[in-house]
């Protein structure tokens, strides 16, 4: 039935797209790389016996990822190709026979390792880093260029012999630790966790703020030099040049392999020596030496016959589920938590597993003390990924989800169109409660340095603290018996504490934790009600007339101010001296020369930084907004100005301004 056929590959091809565009756009895989690769092969064998299907878009030609907008587009002069995979020795024996029958002679292979990261291609020109621009859809990519400055392995200039203009391509990824660091101070600011540290890698790769993504701590390995000259006439003679030229390249953790049966030795010590690796690696790849041999194979549509990626399959193990446990976050969302009889996988002991929501759960029709299948695939945290449900009995019943918090006891809710179960007990379960004071502290909101989250958890155990009112009543007697806390620490913590109540009233707005008002929403609030009684008083129509505040907001503020344990804490800051007015100094207004007129900037700034800048239009009564449009007024640029630059002068009605015209602006 050709029908069926042509249907089944159209429907192959459009899920493969949508996965392609999670995975590389979103940075937000929806399935594993061993569920994609199946499907694509798959597709691959429906093409291969089907021709009269063909097309060139299809994603078996393809190159997944694509271009975003917040970028300028570069051409790439030499397209950069995917590579094949595979999953066994088998499919690496069949590979080296295709290359014997092109080639008549002795073949090596140098075998690296597979950086799970992002790739990228950078230009350098006299021993200078000129240009660099992310994969894309292999013909062209982003230009990053600024962004991959920040990143501390790879050189700006070079030394020693190196060619005058030349690519060299690698791949920018984020170390387990990094990771973990970043996910750690997001928890701690009550953002959402990143997945994995490839999505995470190539998520901060697209960000507009460089100094945003030096922050990041992102490394990077380059593994393949590109230009119309070549300096050696291997691969491995050109990899220890690089490395001569300034580059970290691949071939410090690489081997030059005279036979498919070292290939193997490498693969296999790799497969659980990774486990090791302060980074993560997805697989070996495997790549023809000899450049006179790589141009006598040449490519296919989507990748090189020269080169071959081994995948490491996600380690599967078998083990036993003994109970579900449920954790109660900061922000009162449940989780629950299989906790299950201890396995190896992938080199570490596997005590517990996320089940992210009740619906999963249910997906999995999960019963007391089932045999699950646990994998550890992208993800840090492992997670089941099925049932063994030829082992279930009987008498085993099904999970039942818990109805009630078992922090406070309190009924839990759902709210509509998301899978996940709350505790609305915001005041008083202790989980929430310590986060409520966490977020006081954090960086943004009042910012007290060394008052970390386990020193406000002892706090709070040891009944010290129960809200954000009750730090400015600590005393350094109540400090010193806390564990690893010497005289100097609680000396700071106290200084810490006083000096908060320098900190600006939105600040503070946005650090008492009205539920969804963060740090915009803070500012907006205080621009328009100069007092914490004005805004108290605020009726829901004066709230909502208040730009970009809708009901949600609205009712949430008004919930806050009606209930006497927030009017009791508000009373007792101000009578400890935090601000809970607008400063004279911070926020006023210098002159109206900007009134109604809106502001954007894009580019390196280099007279002021972005947040003066933006600050400077605030106080001479102009707007800032975040996206060119036709409410955009004045764009103004510093170097390397890209897409928004070019997109208003597509709409042709914004004034465009260099930062001296700006500053000339305002007078
Ligand atoms: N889960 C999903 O939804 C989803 C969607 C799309 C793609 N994917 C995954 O991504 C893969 C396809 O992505 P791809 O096209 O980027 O291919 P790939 O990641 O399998 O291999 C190509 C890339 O490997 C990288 N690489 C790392 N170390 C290298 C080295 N030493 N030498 C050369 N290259 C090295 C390069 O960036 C190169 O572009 C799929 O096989 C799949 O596993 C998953
Ligand atoms: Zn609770």
């Amino acid at each position: 039935m050709p029908d069926n056929i042509q249907q089944k590959i159209e429907s192959l091809r459009e899920e493969l797209h949508q996965h392609n565009y999670s995975y590389y756009i979103l940075d937000e895989p929806s399935v594993s790389d061993f569920e994609f690769d199946t499907k694509l092969k798959e597709l691959q064998e429906l093409e291969a016996a089907h021709p009269e299907f063909a097309d060139p878009n299809s994603p078996t030609l393809r190159v997944g990822g694509g271009i975003t907008k917040n970028f300028p587009t570069v051409q790439h002069q030499y397209r950069m190709y995917s590579l094949d995979n595979s999953y066994d020795f088998e499919d690496l024996e069949d590979w080296e026979k295709r290359i014997i029958k092109t080639i008549d002679e002795p073949v090596e292979f140098v075998a690296e390792l597979k950086y799970d990261g992002a790739s990228i291609s950078i230009l350098y020109e006299d021993g200078k880093l000129s240009q660099a621009v992310t994969r894309g859809d292999g013909f062209q990519g982003d230009e990053i260029t600024n962004n991959v400055r920040t990143i501390s392995d790879i050189p700006l200039k070079l030394k020693g012999d190196f060619p005058d203009r030349f690519f060299i391509r690698g791949e920018i990824y984020l170390t387990r630790k990094n990771f973990e660091k970043i996910n750690k101070s997001r928890e701690e600011e009550g953002l959402d966790l990143f997945m994995n540290p490839r999505n995470t890698a190539s998520g901060s790769l697209k960000m507009q703020d460089s100094a945003e993504v030096r922050k990041r701590g992102l490394s990077a390995v380059l593994y393949q030099y590109i230009s119309e000259e070549f300096p050696a006439d291997t691969h491995w003679e050109i990899l220890a040049k690089a490395k001569n030229w300034g580059f970290r390249v691949s071939e410090d953790q690489a081997k030059l392999c005279k036979t498919l049966d070292e290939v193997k030795e490498f693969i296999t010590f790799w497969d659980t020596a990774r486990h090791k690796l302060p980074f993560e690696i997805d697989g070996i790849v495997l790549k023809v030496n000899s450049l006179k041999q790589q141009r006598q194979l040449g490519f296919t549509a989507k990748s090189p016959r020269w080169a071959m990626a081994y995948k490491f399959k996600a380690e599967k193990v078998e083990t036993q589920l003994v109970s579900v446990s449920y954790q109660v976050g900061r922000t009162g969302a449940i989780t629950p938590v299989a906790n299950l009889k201890p396995v190896l996988l992938a080199g570490t002991t596997v005590k517990r597993a996320s089940l992210h929501n009740e619906d999963i759960i249910k997906k999995l029709d999960l019963h007391e003390h089932d045999f699950v299948y646990v994998e550890k695939g992208g993800e840090i945290i492992p997670k089941i990924v099925g049932v063994n449900t030829e082992k279930r009995t009987l008498l085993q019943t099904p999970i039942e989800y818990i109805k009630f918090c078992p922090e406070c006891g309190t009924e839990l809710v759902k709210i509509e169109d998301q899978a996940i179960h709350f505790c609305p007990n915001e005041l008083h379960c202790p989980p929430q409660v310590v986060g409520r004071m966490i977020h006081y502290v954090s960086r943004k909101a009042l910012n007290i340095e060394n008052l970390g989250g386990e020193t406000i958890e002892q706090l709070y155990r040891e009944k010290l603290i129960e809200n954000p009112a009750d730090f400015y009543t600590l005393k350094k007697e109540q400090l010193l018996p806390l564990e690893r806390m010497a005289e100097k620490s609680a000396q700071n913590i106290l200084d810490g504490i006083e000096k908060s109540k320098e900190i600006a009233f939105e600040k503070v707005l946005y650090g008492i934790g009205i539920k969804h008002v963060g740090e915009t929403v803070a500012k907006k609030l205080v621009k328009n009600f100069a007092t914490i009684d004005e805004l108290k008083n605020a009726t829901l129509e004066e709230l909502c007339q208040v730009e970009d505040i809708g009901m949600k907001i609205a009712v949430s503020i008004l919930e806050f101010f009606s209930n006497s344990e927030n009017i009791l804490m508000i009373e007792r800051l101000r009578s400890y001296g935090v601000k809970l007015e607008k400063g004279e100094n911070t926020n006023e207004v210098l002159s109206n020369v900007l009134e109604g007129k809106t502001f954007l900037f894009t580019g390196k700034l280099s007279l002021f930084t972005r947040e003066q800048a933006e600050e400077m239009v605030e106080k001479h009564n102009g707007k800032n907004i975040s996206a060119v449009s036709k409410n955009l007024n004045y764009l103004v640029v510093g170097e390397k100005a890209g897409s928004k630059l070019k997109k208003a002068q597509d709409i042709g009605t914004i004034t465009i301004l260099d930062e001296q015209q700006f500053l000339d602006l305002i007078g």
